[in-house]
């Protein structure tokens, strides 16, 4: 068996952290307030979003889940973030993706204020991401999660040569700037990436984010690489795997498991930036 990564414990460890820093702002009246927006019945967004609330509610955090029908039109949703946005008691917000077609994610994630903006969504955060900025700011948490775990098992990024495969908003993009902010040298792969199996031959770290179960096989990658299974797919026989294949039963490489690696990371984190969120409304 390759070597695991242990999502899930790195995770309870956090959250263990989390919890104490809950502790602290509670006695001095300052309870760190989540709202979800969820719209449609996507079965996998209610599983997500009811890992949120569950990871919230343990952890003295105050979560709130608005549950929109799929017709909802984009108005409606902005309306309730201007809501949210105007309320005190919400430190931050998140809008489960995918929405609807008939609703702009883009417009949807820019309305929300960047001081509630969990998921680090917002251009002004994207941009502070991108240009490493030395002040506070939120930035999307299952990249983030994953450079928690690197600095536990990778601590030393300095010119390792990553790979991320997949660039959306949501983990891709974000993972090459932290990446790059931790001054690994990265490359960014995607469906039209011509040398592919070369980049993954050469890499000391990869990040796979596709959706494709078995994109990856570990024979693949180097022996000393660490492999990080951003991807989550469920098969129609209802198993959860992701999108590496582990074939290399000995070897010492390092590889997340899916369930219990980047998942739980994801969570944990997000709860992590609720309380910093929280923290600095509070300006204490
Ligand atoms: N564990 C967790 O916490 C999380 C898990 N996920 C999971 O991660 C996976 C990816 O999600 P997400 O980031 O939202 O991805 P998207 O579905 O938005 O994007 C997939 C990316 O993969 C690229 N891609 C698709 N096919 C290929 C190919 N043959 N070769 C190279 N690149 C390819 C696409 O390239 P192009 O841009 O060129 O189309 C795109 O950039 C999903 O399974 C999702 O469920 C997502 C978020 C959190
Ligand atoms: N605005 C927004 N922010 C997100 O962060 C966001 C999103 N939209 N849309 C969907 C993706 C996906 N995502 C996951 C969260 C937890 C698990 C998770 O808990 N995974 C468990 C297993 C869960 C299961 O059993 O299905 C694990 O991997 O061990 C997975 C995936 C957050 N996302």
């Amino acid at each position: 068996m390759t070597k695991l990564i242990d999502g899930k414990q790195v995770a309870n460890d956090l959250k263990v952290q989390i919890a104490s820093s809950v502790k602290k702002l509670i006695a001095l009246g300052i309870t760190p307030g989540i709202a979800v927006i969820l719209v449609g019945d996507d079965p996998a967004s209610q599983i997500y979003v009811r890992n949120k609330q569950r990871a919230a509610e343990k952890l003295g955090i105050d979560s709130e889940v608005i549950h929109l029908p799929a017709t909802t039109s984009e108005e409606k949703v902005l309306a309730k973030i201007a809501a949210l946005n105007a309320n005190p008691a919400i430190d931050a917000i998140l809008v489960q993706s995918p929405m609807p077609a008939q609703i702009d994610e883009n417009r949807i994630q820019s309305a929300i204020v960047p001081e509630k903006d969990v998921d680090g969504f917002h251009p002004q955060n994207v941009g502070a991401l991108f240009n490493n900025a030395q002040d506070y700011y939120p930035m999307a948490n299952t990249p983030r999660g994953i450079m928690t775990l690197l600095n536990e098992y990778m601590p030393n990024l300095v010119g390792k040569k990553a790979l991320v495969i997949g660039r959306s908003i949501l983990v891709g993009r974000p993972m090459m700037a932290m990446l790059n902010n931790a001054d690994a040298t990265v490359t960014l792969a995607h469906r039209h990436t011509t040398n592919l199996e070369q980049l993954i031959a050469d890499a000391d770290v990869i990040v796979v984010a596709v959706g494709k179960p078995h994109f990856l096989k570990m024979s693949d990658v180097k022996a000393d690489a660490v492999v990080i299974d951003v991807g989550i797919n469920r098969l129609a026989d209802g198993t959860l795997v992701g999108d590496v294949l582990d074939d290399m039963p000995d070897s010492e490489q390092l590889l997340t498991p899916v369930p219990g690696g980047v998942g739980p990371m994801t969570i944990a984190t997000l709860m992590q930036t609720t309380v910093e969120l929280a923290r600095q409304h509070s300006t204490i």
